[in-house]
């Protein structure tokens, strides 16, 4: 229903309070291929609307690519992101688009529950659209409960009888169940990630040739990439200890006649780690994965940009795009505060041009709009504004 009012209604709406955009954006929707333009790198700053973002070549092929959109609090994340999913769904992708930010807002941007914890049909769309906001809690929650108590008490109690009591308490103290309760930063998104590559790899999810990730902010981000050296280092050292005192305790229970130990939370453990290995590896992998990073143009966003661009560089994750969204546009009117506003956003847009890393990437200008970017018709609007 929305994709039938939007050319007409709503799309004359926004371009009324956008006539400084070329009126040719405003009404792409009634031309999709009008937009799609050849891709070519930028090494300075463009003019707002210029058709830079490449988007020609990420809907090349129908080979699965996957899309993570990250940056500070707040930049629009998930406006980029639903945007960009409703843009590829419509021209012929079968995309689903996935929050693993734990404060979700995916919901709120479709103007639709997406929280149930399955793929949900993105109202309005008449291309196949599916989107899911992914609980981390629960994601860790399988895990924390095959971690806890697995020695049981019996062991504990037969320790307790051989005076190695102590013993046995301070090896209780490594359950690892603790270590999910208090996880390190990004582990959340981590599982919800790695949840995703698992259940994408079925086949009937097979036709889904694109996967957006709106992803948690940007120290979340920074953190997940660095969790495999962290788990090994962590719980790498509680495996090799919990199985030392495995076979430890087997080799009592052997002798007075009782069962092995359970090793559900090793096993469980280590195959956390090997998940972990591969979100890093997708992460990491140029032929299939970008990551986008969106921003806005403040000093203070654009410094945080600056440092996920080297840290993401750091960690050989591929990253061609940057967004700088909600851009003002030039002031029509005497207005001071939008002159002043807009002087301060052309200064940080110079820094992003000094900046030796964010320079090189394709640069991609949103506007600010003054209507609220919500639900499919707002999403194809400002879709056709950024992925050209
Ligand atoms: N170009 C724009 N013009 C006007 N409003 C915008 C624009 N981009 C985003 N917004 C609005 O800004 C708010 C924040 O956007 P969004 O939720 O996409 O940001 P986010 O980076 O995902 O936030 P968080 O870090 O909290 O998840 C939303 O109300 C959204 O509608």
């Amino acid at each position: 229903m929305y994709s039938r009012l939007l050319p007409s209604a709503m799309a004359r709406r926004l371009a009324s309070r956008c006539s400084w955009l070329p009126q040719s954006l405003l009404f792409s929707h009634r031309q999709p291929s009008l937009f799609v333009r050849h891709s070519r790198p930028v090494s300075g700053i463009a003019t707002i609307a210029e058709d830079v973002g490449g988007f020609k070549e990420m809907t090349a092929g129908n080979r699965r690519k996957y899309y993570m959109l990250g940056g500070k609090g707040g930049v629009g994340k998930t406006s980029c992101a639903a945007s960009l999913a409703v843009k590829f769904a419509t021209q012929g992708h079968p995309t689903i688009v996935v929050s693993t930010d734990p404060a979700h807002s995916l919901s709120d941007s479709f103007a639709q529950d997406l929280s149930g914890g399955t793929l949900v049909p993105v109202d309005g769309m008449n291309a196949p659209l599916f989107a899911l906001e992914i609980n981390p809690e629960r994601s860790r929650e399988e895990f924390r409960s095959a971690s806890q108590n697995t020695e049981g008490t019996g062991v504990k109690d037969l320790m307790d009888s051989m005076g190695l009591g102590m013993l046995a308490n301070q090896l209780g103290d490594l359950k690892l169940g603790e270590l999910l309760d208090t996880p390190p930063p990004g582990l959340d998104e981590a599982i919800a990630i790695s949840k995703i590559m698992e259940f994408v790899k079925a086949q009937e999810y097979s036709m889904f040739s694109r996967i957006v990730f709106d992803t948690a902010p940007t120290g979340h981000t920074l953190r997940l990439l660095s969790l495999p050296d962290f788990l090994d280092s962590s719980i790498g050292k509680i495996i090799k200890l919990r199985n030392k005192l495995a076979s430890a305790t087997s080799a009592l229970k052997s002798y007075f006649g009782q069962g092995g130990p359970k090793q559900d939370a090793s096993d469980k453990l280590e195959q956390l780690r090997e998940r972990m290995v591969k979100v890093r590896e997708l992460f990491r992998d140029t032929e299939s994965t970008e990551f986008i990073i969106v921003t806005i143009p403040t000093v203070m966003a654009v410094s945080e940009s600056s440092r996920l661009y080297a840290s993401l560089k750091k960690e050989s994750v591929p990253v061609k795009r940057l967004i700088v969204n909600q851009l003002l546009p030039p002031s029509a009117t005497d207005c001071k505060f939008c002159a002043m506003k807009r002087k301060d956003q052309m200064r940080a847009l110079e820094m992003i041009k000094d900046d030796p890393g964010l320079t090189v990437l394709k640069l991609i200008q949103a506007p600010l709009v003054d209507v609220e970017i919500r639900g499919v018709p707002a999403l194809k609007f400002m879709g056709d504004m950024i992925w050209k």
